[in-house]
């Protein structure tokens, strides 16, 4: 990334960046620690409960072997690390989500994100080997790919246990929403964000929800990853080696006919340490309809009288995908900009 005659692109305006307070992390209430060890039960009850407040909490015994996460995190490091000539024959192209990018400025003019990121497709049609063989020789190729692999497999596993308590959470059945995830299209994301004296004009990623079901983050010691709380103050997610922090996207939002919230968040800069985050975006297959689940439409009394269903955007995470890639900056209102858009697409068509 040149740092110093683009800066311009990258600059907030002032105020936009406010800082953490060293050692000061977010509550218990707006971010809880859930031990999924626990009893099933309680576990339900406590992720409704952080689903309904701030859609973010994180998650402690989960099962992911922590060796792999530290194996992928010096992996994630080691790549970061390669010159930009290496890193950018894996670059993204425009108009797609999967590669390198190297810095944003191409695709936004301003309010840029500060950071690298290498993206990859996780799926049964993986692209990951294809990317991967633009980097490394042919020996780490392989050991690399296997390492991704494992990690998504072990992503995939816990993202499925998590969407069974979510909607039985929800008062569904444990295996209600399998069917949307089955062929989903996930995403895998290495961040690497790097160190400034700039910190306080830059934002690593800018204020947004996430356009996806389900985001499972992994970040390192440095920190930076915040939540915007019910009292409107910024405040950071403690960053824990032992947990995983999950939130709730757009789409899970629409499936669930806005009982749960997509949460605002972003990621602040460091001083004088790059800070990696590892994330897996949870998505529904390409092709799947998304629409209020039924048993969670409660109709008002005047629309039962009138057999009345209440006007709902039905949309694929392909078109959503598309639309943040091709049309829309992701930020906290890209749902509603969806929305409009669909509707407006819609009606010329
Ligand atoms: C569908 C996606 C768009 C982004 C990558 C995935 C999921 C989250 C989105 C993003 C990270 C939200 C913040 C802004 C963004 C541009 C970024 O900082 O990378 C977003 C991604 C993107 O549009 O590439
Ligand atoms: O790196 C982080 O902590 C946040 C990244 C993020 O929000 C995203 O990639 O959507
Ligand atoms: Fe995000």
């Amino acid at each position: 990334m040149n740092t110093s005659c683009e800066l311009e692109s990258y600059v907030w305006p002032r105020g936009d960046c406010s800082l953490p307070e060293h050692g000061k992390f977010a509550s218990q209430q707006d971010v809880p620690t859930i031990d999924l060890a626990g009893g099933s039960k309680a576990k339900v009850d406590e992720i409704g409960r952080a689903c309904r407040q701030s859609g973010f909490f994180q998650v402690v015994n989960h099962g992911v072997d922590h060796e792999l996460v530290n194996q992928v995190h010096a992996s994630a490091r080691q790549f970061f690390e390669f010159p930009s000539d290496t890193k950018l024959r894996a670059a993204r192209s425009a108009g797609n989500s999967f590669g390198f990018a190297g810095k944003f400025a191409g695709r936004f003019k301003s309010k840029c994100p500060w950071k690298e990121t290498f993206s990859l497709q996780y799926t049964p049609n993986s692209n990951i080997k294809d990317y991967m063989i633009k980097v490394y020789t042919a020996e780490q190729h392989e050991q690399h790919c296997a390492l991704y692999e494992t990690y998504c497999k072990a992503m995939e596993k816990l993202g499925r246990e998590l969407i069974e308590l979510i909607a039985q959470s929800l008062e569904l059945a444990p295996d209600a929403l399998h069917s949307y995830f089955d062929d989903g299209f996930s995403i895998f994301r290495m961040n690497m964000y790097p160190p400034s004296e700039h910190f306080s004009r830059l934002l690593g990623t800018g204020p947004h929800t996430d356009p996806c079901a389900l985001t499972i983050l992994h970040q390192d010691e440095v920190g930076g990853l915040q939540v915007y709380n019910r009292d409107e103050t910024w405040v950071t997610v403690e960053p824990r080696a032992d947990a995983f922090v999950i939130s709730i996207g757009d789409t899970f939002q629409a499936l669930c006919n806005h009982r749960y919230k997509s949460a605002k968040h972003r990621a602040v800069i460091h001083a004088t340490r790059a800070r990696h985050s590892l994330v897996f975006f949870i998505n529904p297959g390409l092709d799947t309809v998304i629409r209020p689940i039924p048993e969670l439409v409660v109709k008002s009394k005047e629309d039962e009288e009138q057999d009345r269903e209440r006007p709902c955007v039905e949309f694929n995470w392909g078109q959503l995908l598309e639309f943040t890639q091709k049309h829309y900056r992701t930020d906290v209102h890209t749902l509603d900009a969806f929305e409009s858009y669909l509707r407006k697409t819609s009606q010329a068509a």
